[in-house]
């Protein structure tokens, strides 16, 4: 089968620095595929090349459904675009403060030219579990779970894939962190949809993730396991460190 995304020798560099080194993996229809590694390990990096959004070097690959995306320009990647979205950490900043909330849910509808009305927004909203009667309200109107869950519709409003869900619950509030997380999993369930999952939250990758891997200072790509298999039996020494099995290096 092929993965929906397949990523292979993905290098990217900022000036002279190596900061994701040859990292290679797939993520499959309905699996979550969480990136793990301590902080400056290059699990973002990675997660804006994937998007497209830094250029990764001349050699790395990124396939999305068998199709080659390093290199596509113009309308060719706008075909396939819509069909991979991020999720990012910041519910207020991902979206417009300005905007009513069930505008901003539709935006990528109208920048693709697709229908856009409220009907459109109301279905969306109720798949992410708010209220339609808050189309009009804005961000600062809506607690941060509020917005998260504007967020996940505005990246499904396209009826993507693929989600790239960079640490999509670390800034809100414990108490509502379950509740977005839940649904996540259901729309996962639901949809049939691809995650690559990165977040430093060790517990909740265990809980939510098929398979994880681990990327080291560096930028390299140092293990990947099932998850059962990686918290129970970690291979490499860096791995080991990370999940508390090993002293710290000085
Ligand atoms: N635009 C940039 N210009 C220069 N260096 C950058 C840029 N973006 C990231 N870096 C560097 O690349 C390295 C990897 O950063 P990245 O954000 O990908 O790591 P990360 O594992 O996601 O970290 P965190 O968990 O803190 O988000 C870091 O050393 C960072 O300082």
């Amino acid at each position: 089968m092929t993965p929906l995304l397949d990523v292979t020798d993905l290098l990217v560099r900022h000036g002279d620095r190596t900061v994701v080194d040859r990292v290679s993996f797939q993520v499959d229809e309905g699996e979550t595929l969480a990136l793990i590694g301590e902080s400056g390990a290059g699990k973002s990096s990675t997660a804006l090349a994937v998007l497209g959004l830094v250029g990764p070097e001349p050699g790395s690959s990124v396939r999305f459904a068998g199709q080659e995306l390093t290199g596509l320009k113009g309308r060719r990647l706008r075909a396939l675009r819509p069909r991979f979205q991020p999720v990012f950490q910041d519910p207020y900043g991902s979206l417009d403060p300005r905007a009513p909330i069930g505008r901003t849910i539709t935006e990528p509808l109208r920048v693709h030219g697709r229908p856009a009305g409220a009907a459109r927004a109301a279905e969306l909203m109720e798949l992410v579990g708010l209220d339609p009667a808050y189309a009009d309200r804005l961000p600062h109107e809506l607690s941060g779970g509020q917005c998260q869950r504007a967020g996940i519709a505005r990246a499904l409003a396209l009826d993507p894939r693929l989600l790239v869900l960079d640490e999509p619950v670390s800034a809100l509030d414990p108490s509502v962190r379950s509740g977005v997380v839940n649904l996540l999993t259901g729309l996962q369930k639901r949809l049939g949809l691809g995650y690559l999952f990165i977040s430093h939250d060790l517990d909740l990758v265990h809980h939510v993730a098929h398979r994880v891997a681990v990327m080291a200072p560096g930028g390299r790509l140092v293990e990947t396991a099932p998850t059962h298999e990686l918290f129970a039996s970690p291979r490499d020494p860096y791995t080991k460190q990370l999940l508390g099995w090993a002293p710290s290096r000085p």
